[in-house]
C-alpha cells in the first residue's frame, strides 16, 4: 500500500493505532482508498462516490454524514460488496479503489469471498428492518439460519443463541417473542431483532444505515445506546451512517461529512462538531433540530439542492450552494476543486478559504447564532 497525502491526514481513529516492536503502525482494521462507484445509467454517468478515503480502528466509531443523495448509503453497500450482487447492477456499477478490511482486500476480490464475510465479518443494519427479516418467517428463524450459516451447529443450539442474542438486545420474554413473525414486534423491537440478527456471528465491523430514522425521539434514544452498549461488548468497529449530525455527534469517534459523493469535512467527532471547519458542515449544524429553541430560530440551513452527480459543479461542488463562495480571489471557488488539507490533530477540510478565515468567520458569524 502507498501512502498518498491524504492519507497522512487520516482520521484520528487510524493515527491512533499502536506501533509494532518492529516500529511499523499495523495497517487500520478498515481502510478505504481512492473508492470510486460509479453508475452508467440512461442519463449518464453517475458519480455517487468519487475518491474516498478513510479508516476505522476496531472497537471505534465512525459517523458519515450528509444530506441524502451524498453518497453514504453507496459506500456503506460498497463495503459490504453489496453493488456486486445483482447480476443486474454488476454491469452497470463501475468500482474503484481499494477496501482493506482486516488484511483483506474487497474492490479486486471474489464476490463468494466477500459473499463469506457478509455476516461473519461484517454485518448491516438497515433504517427499515423489514428489508432485512423476511414477513413470512418467524424472527427466530430467520436469527437461526443466520446463525447456521456461517456455524456448524444443530437447531437447538442455534436457537438457543437466538434468545439469548434477543435478550441481549432487550426484548422482553425472548423465549416467547422468539416464534413471533417481525408484524408482531412494535418498530423499536423490530430494530432490535435485526440488530440481533446482524451480531449473532459477533462480526468485527458494524455498519448502521440511517438506524433510528423510522423511529420517534425516545426509541431512537435507546437504540443509540443499544448500539454503544454492544459494540463495547463486542469491540467491534461500526460506521454510523445519518443525515443527523446530532444523531452521531455523541457516538462517534470520527466524523466523515460527505458532499456530493466525496469527503468535505473529517476529524475527530468533537473537532468537527465543535470547530466544524467547511461551510457546508457550518449549514448541516444549523439545520439541526435544537430542543432548546423554537424550529424558526434554525439559523443556517443549507440553500438550495444537492448536486447532480452526472454534472458535479464545477471547482468546490458545493460553490452554487455556499454563502461564502466569493471569498476566495480569482474565481477559485468556481474552477478548481479544493482537496482535503489538513487543520491539525486529524481534522481536515476541502475548502479554498484560508483557515483563519474559516475560523474568524465560524467564530464571528456563525457559532453564536447556533
Ligand atoms: N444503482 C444505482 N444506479 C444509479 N444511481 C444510483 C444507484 N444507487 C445510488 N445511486 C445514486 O447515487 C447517489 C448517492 O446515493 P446514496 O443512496 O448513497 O445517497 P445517501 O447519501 O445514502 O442518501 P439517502 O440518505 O437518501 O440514502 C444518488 O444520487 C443516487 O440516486
Amino acid at each position: 500500500m502507498t501512502d498518498s497525502s491524504e492519507d497522512k491526514t487520516e482520521t484520528a481513529a487510524a493515527g491512533s493505532a499502536a506501533a509494532t516492536t518492529t516500529g511499523k503502525a499495523p495497517a487500520p482494521f478498515l481502510q478505504v482508498r481512492d473508492l470510486k462507484v460509479h453508475f452508467r445509467t440512461d442519463d449518464g454517468l453517475v458519480k455517487s462516490v468519487d475518491g474516498l478515503n478513510f479508516s476505522l480502528e476496531k472497537g471505534k466509531t465512525l459517523g458519515i454524514v450528509g444530506e441524502s443523495g451524498s453518497g453514504k448509503s453507496v459506500t456503506s453497500l460498497a463495503v459490504m460488496g453489496l453493488h456486486r450482487a445483482s447480476r443486474q447492477q454488476r454491469s452497470k456499477v463501475d468500482m474503484s479503489g481499494e477496501i482493506w478490511l482486516d488484511g483483506k482486500e474487497l474492490v479486486s476480490a471474489d464476490p463468494d469471498q466477500v459473499r463469506r464475510l457478509r455476516g461473519r465479518e461484517m454485518a448491516m443494519i438497515f433504517q427499515d428492518p423489514l428489508s432485512a427479516l423476511h414477513p413470512f418467517y418467524s424472527v427466530g428463524s430467520q436469527i437461526v439460519e443466520a446463525y447456521r450459516v456461517h456455524n456448524d451447529v444443530d437447531k437447538k443450539t442455534a436457537r438457543k443463541r437466538a434468545i439469548e442474542m434477543l435478550d441481549r438486545v432487550g426484548i422482553p420474554q425472548p423465549d416467547k417473542r422468539v416464534d413471533d413473525h417481525p408484524h408482531q414486534f412494535s418498530g423499536g423491537m423490530r430494530q432490535r431483532a435485526m440488530i440481533a440478527m446482524a451480531l449473532v456471528n459477533n462480526p468485527e465491523l458494524l455498519i448502521a444505515d440511517e438506524p433510528t430514522t423510522a423511529l420517534d425521539v425516545t426509541v431512537q434514544a435507546q437504540i443509540l445506546d443499544l448500539i454503544r452498549d454492544l459494540q463495547k461488548e463486542f469491540g467491534s468497529a461500526v460506521i454510523i451512517i445519518t443525515h443527523d449530525l446530532g444523531v452521531v455527534a455523541e457516538l462517534a469517534d470520527d466524523l466523515l461529512v460527505m458532499y456530493g459523493g466525496r469527503c468535505v469535512e473529517r476529524g475527530p467527532a468533537e473537532k468537527v462538531f465543535y470547530e466544524p471547519q467547511h461551510p457546508y458542515t457550518w449549514g448541516l449544524l444549523g439545520s439541526m433540530p435544537r430542543i432548546d429553541r423554537e424550529q424558526t430560530d434554525r439559523l443556517i440551513p443549507v440553500k438550495g439542492s444537492p448536486p447532480s452527480l452526472i454534472n458535479v459543479p464545477s471547482g468546490c461542488a458545493f460553490n452554487p450552494r455556499c454563502p461564502y463562495a466569493e471569498v476566495p480571489k480569482d474565481n477559485l471557488t468556481r474552477t478548481v476543486r479544493p482537496e482535503l488539507r489538513e487543520a491539525g490533530g486529524g481534522h481536515s477540510s476541502a475548502c479554498h478559504m484560508s483557515q483563519e478565515e474559516r475560523e474568524r468567520i465560524w467564530t464571528e458569524e456563525i457559532a453564536p447564532k447556533l
